[in-house]
């Protein structure tokens, strides 16, 4: 089982950005591929034109992760849920790791959740699942059957580019009930944070929480591995 082979673009350790786990020590699995083609996205270097870092096994995966001394794992990529029963075996050998409390996964909103959900009982497994506005140029891809799939403890982001994504992202939380914790989080380039944090008071958006890249924050934000 462990032989089974998935494209990679790296693993590296360093503090997560993003969501409620955001500044703990994560260890990340990023993944080669994406069904998505935002036009926004900050990682056109996980799918192609660009090529894959290496095709790793299953093993050889688990075996770099464990030279990390990181407790919270966050897989991504790319699309880290491309690759069906494949990404689950990765999943369910990370699963294996017992020094682990924590695997998030951020996926794109374009898979169906329920695959995984069937398969995989760990309390420690969580889905951080964005939710594509209209900058993006992704929005009909988006499978709203999911949102009534999250949880309590997975998080549901939404990238917002301009005042209509903003737009977009309250009337979609309104009619499409989900007990995930809403993230709004501003497009690098496009929505200075002081103009978010304005419309979320303007709408009195209390259950909403502000998501900060802080890897863009700390670091250039056009840096890899970090
Ligand atoms: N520090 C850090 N935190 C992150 N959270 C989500 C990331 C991603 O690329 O999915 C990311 C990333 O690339 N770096
Ligand atoms: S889903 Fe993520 S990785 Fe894929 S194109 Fe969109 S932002 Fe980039
Ligand atoms: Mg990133």
């Amino acid at each position: 089982m462990h032989e089974i082979k998935i494209p990679m673009v790296e693993i590296f350790e360093t503090v997560e950005g993003e969501g409620t786990r955001a500044g703990f020590p994560t260890v990340f699995v990023r993944l080669f591929g994406c069904n998505l083609r935002c036009s926004w996205c900050d990682t056109k270097y996980s799918y192609p034109p660009e090529q894959a870092g290496d095709v790793m096994t299953i093993s050889e995966i688990i075996e770099q992760v464990q030279t990390f001394s990181s407790r919270y794992i966050c897989l991504t990529g790319g699309e880290p849920l491309l690759y069906g029963a494949h990404s689950l075996a990765l999943i369910h050998a990370l699963l294996e790791i017992e020094s682990l409390e924590d695997i998030h996964i951020e996926t794109n909103g374009a898979i169906e959740l329920g695959y995984y959900m069937e398969r995989i009982e760990s309390p420690k497994v969580r889905y951080i699942m964005d939710f594509k506005l209209p900058g993006s140029g992704e929005m009909e891809r988006m499978l709203y059957s999911n949102f009534a799939l999250l949880r309590a403890e997975d998080e549901l982001k939404f990238v917002i580019a301009s005042e209509a994504d903003f737009a977009t992202a309250v009337q979609v939380l309104q009619e499409n009930p989900t007990a995930a914790l809403p993230l709004f989080s501003p497009v690098w380039e496009t929505m200075p944070p002081a103009k978010l944090v304005e419309l979320m008071l303007e709408h009195k958006l209390s259950h909403v929480k502000l998501n900060l890249q802080l890897h863009k924050i700390i670091w250039d934000p056009a840096k890899r591995g970090v």
